[in-house]
Order: structure tokens, then C-alpha cells, then sequence
């Protein structure tokens, strides 16, 4: 499990993009185009306005690459705390990436509903293969939460493959997330975490006894790559030769 602490935010941030954009390019190399789940909240923002900037934004064909949401708030996509609106202005607007090449939740729906819709858009992407995404960008709460699998929730011990409605309590609000199957199917993963409120949470999955009701985030092996791109303040409480 490659794992890349750097020294400081900023260092975190480009050796994400720097990954980010070799993925891209080999998936586009190799299959004509590169699908991404992005994480919400607040730490991948300025990773989104980076790769939307020079000198990320010239080295992807950005018209081959297809934004999936691991997990949406129960919110209109006009929302401030909608992760859709967040890519949007962030990176989708900026890039002036395509709606064809967006597949946001459609958050009109019940979230049931919802779920279930985004789980047809999903199939129906990927179709006849299975849903392997390229990339799946996640971060992580400080309660070991990441997309919307939270502690204590019935998600967490769901095998479906697809995408499923949440009501977490902490938020007493619904959301929608990918569920760990699927998440695990993608061909890398790759965490994004930084600050010392993190410190506990990331010892805890890396490293601490398995329970996956209390820290969700030890759900996610990929049968692909999985890497954590931390800074020093989230890798605290790490031993050094983890860093
Ligand atoms: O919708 C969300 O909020 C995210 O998908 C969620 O899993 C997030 O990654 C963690 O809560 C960390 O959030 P911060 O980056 O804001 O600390």
C-alpha cells in the first residue's frame, strides 16, 4: 500500500495531481477514456483547482475524462453543501467539461430513489463491463468515515455493487453513497488527507485493530492500488517508517 506523506499541504496537493494525472493518461492511452469518482467536503478543493490550472490542465485531454460522485449530500445541486456544486466550480466549469461527461446524483428524487438512479447511471456507463472506476478520490472524516459510510450505519455491511441512500445521524440527514463494492472495484484509489484533527483517524484505519463499525475507512482494499496522500500533521500518529 504505497503511501505518500509530504511535508506540507501544497506538497500533498501536487503529488495527488501529479497521480491523478498519470492515471488519466494511461487510462485514455489504454481504453480511450479515464472515469473518476470524486471525494466531497472540503479537503479536495484546492486539488480541484489545481488540476484545473497550469500545468495540470494541459496535460490531460480533459474531453476524455468521465466525473462520477462517490458520495452526494441530500441536497439541490445549487446547494452550498453540494459536492457536485463544489467539482462544478472548482474543476468542471473551470476545465468547461461537458454535462455529457458529468453524471452528478440526481438529488430531485427521494434519496432512495436517487440511489437507485445513480446506480442505473452507473451500470448503464460501464455497461456491458462492470463498473471498475479508473480513480476514486476519497477523503476522510475524523470519526474514520469516508464517501458516506459512516460509523454505525447499514451501508457498511451492504454487498450490493452500486449506490445506496444513508440517513447519518451525526448530520440528521440523508446522503448518497457508493457503496464499498463498488468503491473496491475500482482500478486505484486514492485517499487525501491532511490536518491533525486527522492524525487519530488515520492511525486507526491504517494501522488499528479491524472494525469496521467503528473506523468504515478499513472497508476500502481495492483490487487495485490503494494510496494516501497525507501530510505530515495527518500522519502524526504513524511510526516514522509508515511515513
Ligand atoms: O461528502 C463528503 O463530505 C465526503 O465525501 C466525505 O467523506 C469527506 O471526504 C470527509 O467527510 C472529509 O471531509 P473534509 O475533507 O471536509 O474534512
Amino acid at each position: 500500500m504505497p503511501l505518500h506523506v509530504h511535508a506540507a499541504p501544497d506538497a500533498v496537493l501536487h503529488g495527488l495531481a501529479e497521480y491523478f494525472v498519470a492515471q488519466a493518461r494511461a487510462a485514455i492511452a489504454g481504453r480511450g477514456r479515464f472515469s473518476v469518482a470524486l471525494s466531497g467536503g472540503n479537503s479536495p478543493k484546492k486539488l480541484y483547482e489545481l488540476l484545473a490550472a497550469a500545468p495540470y490542465r494541459a496535460q490531460v485531454a480533459w474531453d476524455k475524462v468521465y466525473f462520477f460522485f462517490g458520495d452526494e449530500r441530500n441536497v439541490p445541486p445549487t446547494d452550498p453543501e453540494s459536492n457536485y456544486r463544489m467539482a462544478r466550480e472548482a474543476l468542471l466549469d473551470p476545465l468547461d467539461i461537458a454535462d455529457a461527461q458529468v453524471f452528478p446524483v440526481d438529488t430531485s428524487l427521494p434519496p432512495a430513489a436517487a440511489a437507485e438512479a445513480y446506480t442505473r447511471t452507473i451500470q448503464a456507463f460501464f455497461a456491458p463491463e462492470d463498473a471498475v472506476f479508473d480513480l476514486v478520490l476519497l477523503g476522510l472524516g475524523d470519526n474514520s468515515h469516508t464517501a458516506s459510510l459512516f460509523p454505525h450505519t447499514p451501508v457498511l455491511h451492504d454487498t450490493s455493487v452500486g449506490a445506496r441512500e444513508v440517513f447519518v445521524e451525526e448530520k440528521q440527514a440523508y446522503r448518497i453513497t457508493l457503496t464499498a463494492p463498488l468503491l473496491n472495484q475500482a482500478r486505484a484509489v486514492a485517499f487525501l488527507v491532511y490536518g491533525a484533527d486527522k492524525a487519530a483517524a488515520v492511525q486507526q484505519v491504517m494501522q488499528g485493530a479491524r472494525n469496521v463499525e467503528e473506523f468504515p475507512a478499513q472497508l476500502i482494499a481495492p483490487a487495485g492500488e490503494l494510496h494516501w496522500f497525507l501530510d505530515m500533521a495527518a500522519a502524526a500518529a504513524l511510526p516514522p517508517a509508515a511515513s
